[in-house]
């Protein structure tokens, strides 16, 4: 599959890096999955009602069903008795018709029997068994939910490109759909390379330290709707690296690496991926994120985004770059996240000529959407990253901003 190179001699900015991995992406083809399956994803065919809604005309309460005409009259003072026939209880029904002058038990559910137009609830009654006592009429027609009331079969229940969320699968269970067309979640393999990593739960030597991209990475992929692969630590040893990668692209739609792209002797990704002449590696005009690298690999030409080590660098990295390849493989619109206007609670500076993405907290009181910067600038910090639950996008020209600004804000863990 191609993609542009990225440019050597110069930045890219990270709307051109965007770019350039939704055109060289395209979405994942369709099936027919099973509908829990499906959750979050969009529908990939215009669905129509293969049957009416209700599918009969049936009692909304707990009653008796009633020709109106013998009823209308009922009063406390005047009650109605008829006498009862039989009993419908919703999936075990036996009678088809009521005759005038008779009613029979129904309840919630039950289909109305032919000739019957209205229902008494139990409560306008005595309850009684072989004979009732009706003190209360209803109107014509009360009670009785119609066949088709609510959807015609033929309608378009939903179009193609919806998403599916708990109504909506609701909806298809409603009229018998056990499966829908929708594109499969990508499968995302997450590898966080680097000789000084150990896994949580295991000892941690003087100059090692513990793997929390892979982690992170994984929750952020799942968070996105795909299917995450979490790798072990792969080392900084480019024969390892290699046949990690090469083991990986069986289960991979997607590959996405931590680590190994700057300019150390020993980044591993880099090294390894270069020599294959599929991925390119270059710098984006950011603040933290600047390493990046995207290509193709294996035989499938899985495609495949490198991210920058450290821990901030590249969830950041997988927020601007990673989301929107895992949207653009499910055919979720939009496939960025959508900017919220906000009003900044204290000054900050940045640097020109990259475009700052700080952690902030976000939120929304009576005054409006406010966002406060929170901790320093290091790519390090995952105390500070933790505290964040939004971005604030700092324009590339921008080098310093005030309180009272009005800013441009990625709010995090939030659907769109
Ligand atoms: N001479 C230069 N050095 C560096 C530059 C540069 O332009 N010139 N860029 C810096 C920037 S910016 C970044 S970002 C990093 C990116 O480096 P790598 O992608 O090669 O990442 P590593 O060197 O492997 O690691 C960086 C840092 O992050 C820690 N790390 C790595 N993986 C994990 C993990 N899975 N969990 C937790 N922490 C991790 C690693 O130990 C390092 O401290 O390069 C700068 N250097
Ligand atoms: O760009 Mo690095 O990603 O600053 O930390």
């Amino acid at each position: 599959m191609p993609s542009s190179p990225m440019p050597t001699d110069r930045l890219s900015t990270v709307d051109e890096h965007v770019e350039r991995i939704l055109d060289a992406l395209v979405p994942l083809p369709p099936y027919d999955q099973p509908l829990l399956e499906s959750l979050g994803l969009p529908v990939c065919e215009d669905v129509s009602a293969p049957m009416d809604l209700p599918s009969f005309d049936n009692s909304a309460m707990d009653g008796y069903a009633v020709y109106f005409d013998d009823v209308a009259s009922a009063s406390t003072d005047h009650p109605v008795h008829l006498p009862v026939v039989g009993e419908m209880a919703a999936g075990q029904t036996r009678m088809l018709a009521l005759s005038p002058g008779t009613t029979v038990r129904i309840m919630t559910g039950a289909p109305v029997p032919q000739g019957a137009d209205s229902v008494v609830p139990v409560e306008w009654t005595d309850g009684g068994v072989a004979n009732v006592r009706i003190t209360r009429a209803p109107t014509r027609g009360q009670h009785v939910r119609y066949r088709g009331e609510d959807v015609r079969t033929g309608d378009v229940l939903l179009e193609d490109g919806t998403i599916l969320g708990p109504r909506q699968l609701g909806l298809l269970a409603s009229v018998g759909r056990a499966q829908v067309a929708a594109r499969p979640r990508p499968r995302v393999v997450i590898m966080s390379t680097g000789s000084e990593l150990r896994e949580p739960g295991t000892g941690l030597g003087h100059d090692s330290i513990y793997d929390a991209n892979s982690y992170m990475l994984a929750a952020a992929a799942r968070s996105a709707g795909a299917i995450a692969y979490r790798v072990g630590i792969v080392s900084d040893d480019p024969q390892e690296f290699s046949d990690a990668l090469s083991d990986q692209l069986v289960r991979a739609d997607l590959v996405v690496t931590s680590g190994g792209v700057s300019k150390g002797q020993y980044d591993v990704v880099k090294e390894v991926l270069t020599e294959l002449g599929t991925v390119s590696f270059g710098e984006v005009a950011m603040q933290p994120g600047k390493p990046q690298g995207f290509g193709f690999v294996g035989e499938d030409d899985t495609p495949i985004l490198t991210l920058p080590g450290n821990p901030v660098s590249s969830y950041v990295s997988f927020e601007v770059f990673v989301v929107p390849a895992i949207r653009r493989m499910m055919g979720r619109l939009p496939y960025r996240r959508p900017l919220v206007r906000a009003l900044l609670g204290q000054g900050l500076s940045s640097a020109p000529g990259r475009r700052q993405f700080v952690r902030a907290r976000f939120g929304i009181d009576g005054k409006g959407a406010h966002v406060q910067p929170v901790g320093g600038h290091g790519s390090h910090l995952v105390g500070d990253l933790s505290d964040a639950n939004a971005l604030i996008e700092v324009p590339e020209d921008v080098t310093s901003l005030s309180p009272g600004d009005q800013v441009q804000v990625l709010v995090l863990d939030r659907d769109f």
